[in-house]
């Protein structure tokens, strides 16, 4: 399976994403597809042995739109943008001259609509040749797209909003048409030969400004990317044969030295060299505090360098930077498709051809009721117009696009919109230990061996240490290297056969036919080894919240680390403010009973799962799930916070999974969301955000939904009998552009939301 992103064209509206949609769906290979309108966006998952990206485009060119591949997220939104501009060029256009005229056409038509006798408005200009003239071809090229859509649905026996507004503005046309050429029809029967041009015209120009206004704010929902995209260097201080040249950024290769002096950004990702400083890395992180960097540190391209000057290796550039991740991260999560909006999407669907009927029951009610054929025609293109349900398109993805960028812009990386969704409802909260409540940066407190103090062995004893756990990416492994550096260990290390890592328990290898294992006691319990001589230390060092770690020759035991890994200065608060939330929160760790127990009650959390190797994280998440809690018993909705590889199946298997930024790249990809900084507030924050952008949805779909809902009744004349109002069809454009624009902004709203 492979998944593409495409950059969708000529959508209306959102029933043409369903149209989309279903095209894609149907072709043999295609298993999942969604289309999301706000963002102009599909994400086609399939199978490249049966179907191609080809196929894919031509079946969107069949239905009548255009779809180009997404393959460079820089490039792609430059030329969105500029595509963007020039749509927003000719709607502009499009609006002024139809206004021009609308303005015209109202004015003339004032007696006439009000009744009263306005001398000072020439006759000419309600004359119904001249109204006729000027309506055609205002009508035709300022409507055009929405007769043109109408007429693709029509072939493809679909009707959509296209078909609403070209049928009710058509109809309005037409019976104004017949009216100037037979007036004599309707003055025969007594009736007045009105004609209704201005309220085609007026309504068309209604809905493109409409349209135009929603485009404009539309545009601001992706600030976030454009923000993010924009904290790029532009040029780099390269150093090539000894020489300092700036070169732009574009230019710079994998390997590449780099000078990066005070108060400049740094332009690419690689590995401090020389020298040393601070660094603000919170546009990236999100975090506040300026962090230090020395030799051997990873640098963020796109951070600010505070105070030192220093050389770099680049290690990523172009399109494999952090930031450039980041935003191809965000630019996919706001193309998904939130599960709220599922229902959005059935309402749109079967919405038209409800509202065609109601249209048609209103024309053959009032006209049998009255035989009035104008007080028919009016009702039902009122129908007609104010049913067209565009704003039920926008009020769910505009929402999820603003709510992932500032998600992004707060240092939280939001995969899809159904993580994003299902946050707020989250009621367990798994925390892991080594990594995620801590730091995730140990050092060995204490050694002790079996032989004594004597230096020599000591010394020879963690040389073999090292020289096994030289071979592990656990965070303990590098503790018991980096402790071996400082106490003068002779390097380099001896050379180890057949080294192997057992999950969860510890490392073992051959050293000149030596077997060296070093792990928990468990371990070492289940090797038969004793370690009954160190155990008064071990348990003291456990209580103190530190983890021990045994080292084996030859199965028998010879010393013992203590290894400290200080907790992460904002643990604490945060478990605090989840506990305050509401959410019942867990520790769960591979680590043992005691130091797992001293840690949670330095954090203040009660329950504990200890000693669980890695293939079970994921069980006891499971289990925690099928508890039934609460009044309504319900199944538990549980999230699993992690950053190790041991961590990656329970991540996968929790309902939302959230890894650390800082952690392994496993754990990061089984995650739905990433606290790319690795501060548990992370969590807090993540969870508001998922309320507001929820909250905003609702918001949304209620604005969406009043308009149409209120207004169809009003429409069809509900109101005409008992007070006499009829909703003018030009009222009913007026309205549904107003949704329209009522949801994108209150969208945009959901920017000021103050996450902390
Ligand atoms: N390379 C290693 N060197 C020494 N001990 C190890 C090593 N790998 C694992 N262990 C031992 O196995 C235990 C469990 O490891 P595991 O990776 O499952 O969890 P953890 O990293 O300690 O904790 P957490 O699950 O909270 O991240 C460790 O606490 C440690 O005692
Ligand atoms: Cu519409
Ligand atoms: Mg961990």
């Amino acid at each position: 399976m492979k998944t593409s992103y495409l950059r969708l064209k000529g959508m209306g509206c959102a029933s043409c994403a369903n149209t989309i949609e279903t095209a894609i769906q149907n072709i043999a290979g295609v298993a999942i597809c969604h289309v999301n309108f706000g963002a102009e966006q599909a994400t086609v998952e399939f199978d490249p042995h049966q179907t191609t990206i080809d196929q894919i485009q031509q079946a969107v060119t069949d239905a009548g739109y255009t779809a180009q591949p997404i393959e460079d997220t820089t490039s792609d939104l430059q030329n969105s943008e500029k595509d963007n501009r020039e749509i927003e060029k000719k709607l502009t256009q499009k609006v002024l001259i139809s206004a021009i005229v609308s303005v015209f056409l109202v004015i003339g038509g004032l007696p006439m609509m009000t009744g009263l006798n306005l001398p000072f408005i020439p006759p000419w200009m309600h004359n119904p040749w001249l109204q006729l003239i000027l309506t055609t071809p205002i009508l035709f090229w300022s409507g055009q797209s929405f007769f043109l859509g109408a007429w693709k649905g029509l072939k493809r026996h679909q009707a959509d909003m296209n078909t609403l507004i070209s049928v009710g503005t058509g109809a309005a046309y037409l019976y104004s048409v017949f009216v100037t050429f037979f007036p004599q029809f309707f003055l025969n029967q007594g009736l007045s030969a009105d004609v209704y041009y201005e309220s085609a015209v007026v309504i068309i120009t209604l809905i493109l400004l409409g349209q135009l206004l929603e485009h404009r704010a539309r545009g601001k929902t992706s600030d976030a990317i454009k923000k993010l995209m924009g904290l790029q260097a532009k040029t780099a201080r390269v150093i090539r044969s000894g020489e300092e040249i700036d070169i732009p950024i574009e230019a710079v290769k994998v390997g590449e030295i780099i000078r990066v002096r005070p108060g400049e950004k740094i332009p690419v990702d690689g590995e401090l060299i020389e020298g040393n400083s601070t660094i603000d890395e919170g546009m990236v992180t999100g975090e506040s505090i300026p962090v230090e960097k020395y030799p051997g540190d990873e640098v963020i391209g796109a951070t600010i360098n505070k105070t030192g000057s220093f050389i770099f290796r680049a290690s990523r550039v172009g399109k494999d930077t952090v930031l450039a991740q980041i935003v191809q991260l965000v630019q996919q999560a706001q193309g998904s498709k939130a599960p709220i909006q599922k229902l959005a999407d059935q309402v749109t669907g079967w919405f038209v051809p409800v509202v065609i009927a109601i249209a048609i029951a209103t024309f053959i009610l009032w006209f049998n009721l009255t035989g009035n054929l104008t007080l028919a025609i009016t009702t039902t293109v009122g129908v007609l117009i104010i049913a067209c349900p565009c704003a039920l398109g926008l009020a769910t993805p505009t929402s999820v696009m603003v709510g992932t960028g500032l998600g992004a812009e707060h240092g939280i990386l939001i995969k899809g919109a159904d993580s994003l969704e299902l946050a707020h409802k989250i009621q367990t909260i798994v925390l892991d230990k080594t990594g995620t409540l801590t730091a995730g940066k140990p050092t060995v407190t204490h050694y002790i061996t079996i032989g004594g103090t004597n230096n020599d062995h000591e010394l020879k004893l963690l040389q073999l240490a090292a020289a096994i756990e030289q071979q592990s990416e656990h965070p303990l492994a590098e503790a018991i290297v980096e402790y071996a550096k400082t106490q003068g260990v002779n390097f380099p290390l001896p050379a180890i056969n057949d080294f192997q890592a057992l999950a969860g328990m510890g490392v073992q290898g051959y050293i000149s036919d030596q077997l060296v294992q070093i792990g928990t006691s468990r371990w070492m319990e289940e090797l038969g080894i004793k370690t009954e001589l160190l155990q008064q230390y071990q348990s003291s060092w456990e209580s103190e919240g530190k983890t021990t770690a045994w080292i084996a020759i030859e199965g028998k035991i010879e010393g013992l680390f203590a290894i400290s890994d200080a907790l992460k200065p904002t643990s604490k608060p945060a478990i605090q403010a989840l506990q305050k939330m509401g959410l019942e929160v867990v520790m769960l760790t591979g680590d043992n009973q005691k130091t797992a127990q001293a840690i949670a009650s330095e954090v203040g959390i009660k329950r504990v799962f200890a000693e669980v190797r890695p293939d079970q994280k994921a069980n006891i998440i499971k289990s925690l799930q099928a508890e039934r809690k609460g009044q309504k018993k319900q199944y538990q909705i549980v999230a699993m916070v992690g950053d190790g590889i041991n961590d990656a199946p329970a991540l996968a298997q929790a309902d939302v999974g959230m890894a650390i930024g800082t952690g392994t790249d496993v754990a990061i990809a089984a995650s739905d969301i990433t606290l790319i900084s690795g501060d548990l507030m992370g969590i807090v924050t993540a969870i508001k955000l998922s309320k507001a952008t929820l909250n905003n949805i609702r918001q949304n779909l209620f604005f969406a939904f009043i308009y149409n809902s209120a207004g169809i009744p009003i429409a069809a004349g509900i109101l005409y009998p008992l007070t006499g109002w009829l909703l003018n069809p030009i009222i009913a454009g007026g309205a549904m552009a107003l949704s329209s624009i009522s949801v994108v902004t209150n969208a945009l709203r959901l920017r000021q939301f103050k996450l902390n």
